[in-house]
């Protein structure tokens, strides 16, 4: 049987999560899977990512190679991912989560609440308005003050940041470090009532053209029911804010068990001003929805109810 060509980007990131989707295809599937390697704007640019526009610009270069049969599928981060899902392409799977939350690398394996009172303006490394907002917040809940610094780059020269004294801390999302095989570098995971995480933070998203129906029936087979029904809350919350991913956006759901079933959904919305000194968060609980369409309907509801109580004029320059 031919290989199924998977296009990745070239980060160790990328890198790590392609061969692990690439395994289950396999395994699942019983198809050989070779990687293909593809450069995106987002990859090769120094300009930071919010001034590049932040949405897509690690995914259209993989939609460019898709579109253009030279590959057969795409592994993206799905809080990389826009949220209008263009017609030709077929989200064939989202495989089920890994931590969704965010983590603190800090020195001398401080937590976020050491570091911050531990002396005056502790230096916290993170280029985005979102954990600004919230780690900024969070340390005026604590009667102190951080200093949020914008920095970009992979995973490696973001935690060299704090080895070399540059800075005290760096945030940077569980998933990845686990998937880079980091996760001993964390000194503190920030619970999602302090930080909620981005939209679709530690999922994944299998995707391939939507013309190619024997495909997409196949790849579906990596699906996870729950995480999809969650990510399809936080991203329909998120396209109702008309926010893009650089937004100071926060969502997460989180589906809680009786027993065996999975019976609850808990949507969770934030949004704030990059300085913390307001933040509008919000929370729905509700039945499990039973479709991705139900499921957006809840977003979509806490989304009008945020900006009911103004989280627009909190965004600042809308993205896309
Ligand atoms: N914006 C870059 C990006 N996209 C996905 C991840 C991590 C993996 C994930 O969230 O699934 C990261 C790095 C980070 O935020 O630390």
């Amino acid at each position: 049987m031919s290989a199924l060509r998977l296009g990745t980007r070239r980060s160790q990131l990328a890198m790590a999560q392609s061969r692990g989707v690439a395994e289950q295809v396999t395994r699942l599937t019983g198809r050989p899977v070779e990687l293909v390697e593809i450069t995106t704007y987002g990859d090769v640019s120094r300009e930071a990512l919010a001034q590049i526009g932040g949405t897509g610009v690690f995914v259209s270069a993989l939609r460019d190679a898709l579109l253009a049969d030279e590959i057969d599928f795409a592994v993206h981060s799905l809080k990389d991912l826009p949220t209008a899902q263009p017609d030709s392409l077929a989200l064939a799977a989202v495989p089920r989560r890994a931590d969704p939350r965010d983590a603190l690398v800090a020195r001398d394996r401080l937590t976020f609440e050491k570091l911050a009172v531990a002396r005056g303006r502790a230096r916290v490394g993170t280029g985005s308005p979102r954990r600004m907002a919230q780690l900024n917040a969070w340390a005026r809940a604590l009667g102190c003050e951080i200093e949020t610094v914008a920095i970009r780059g992979n995973v490696d020269t973001r935690i060299g940041y704090v080895r070399d004294g540059g800075l005290d801390a760096v945030v940077l999302a569980s998933a990845g470090l686990h998937r880079l095989g980091r996760e001993g570098e964390i000194t503190d995971l920030l619970a999602p009532d302090l930080v909620l995480p981005a939209p679709g933070q530690g999922a994944l998203a299998v995707e391939c053209v939507a013309s190619n129906a024997d495909l997409t029936a196949a790849l579906s087979a990596l699906d996870d029911p729950h995480t999809r029904v969650a990510v399809t809350a936080e991203r329909a919350l998120l396209a109702a804010l008309e926010a893009g991913c650089s937004a100071p956006v926060g969502a997460f759901a989180d589906l809680s068990a009786d027993g065996r079933d999975i019976t609850e959904m808990r949507l969770r919305g934030a949004v704030g001003t990059p300085d913390g000194s307001t933040l509008v968060q919000l929370s729905t609980t509700g039945p499990v929805p039973g479709s991705a369409d139900e499921a957006a309907a809840i977003g979509r509801e806490l989304a009008e109810e945020m900006l009911a109580k103004g989280a627009a004029g909190l965004m600042g320059e809308r993205a896309h």
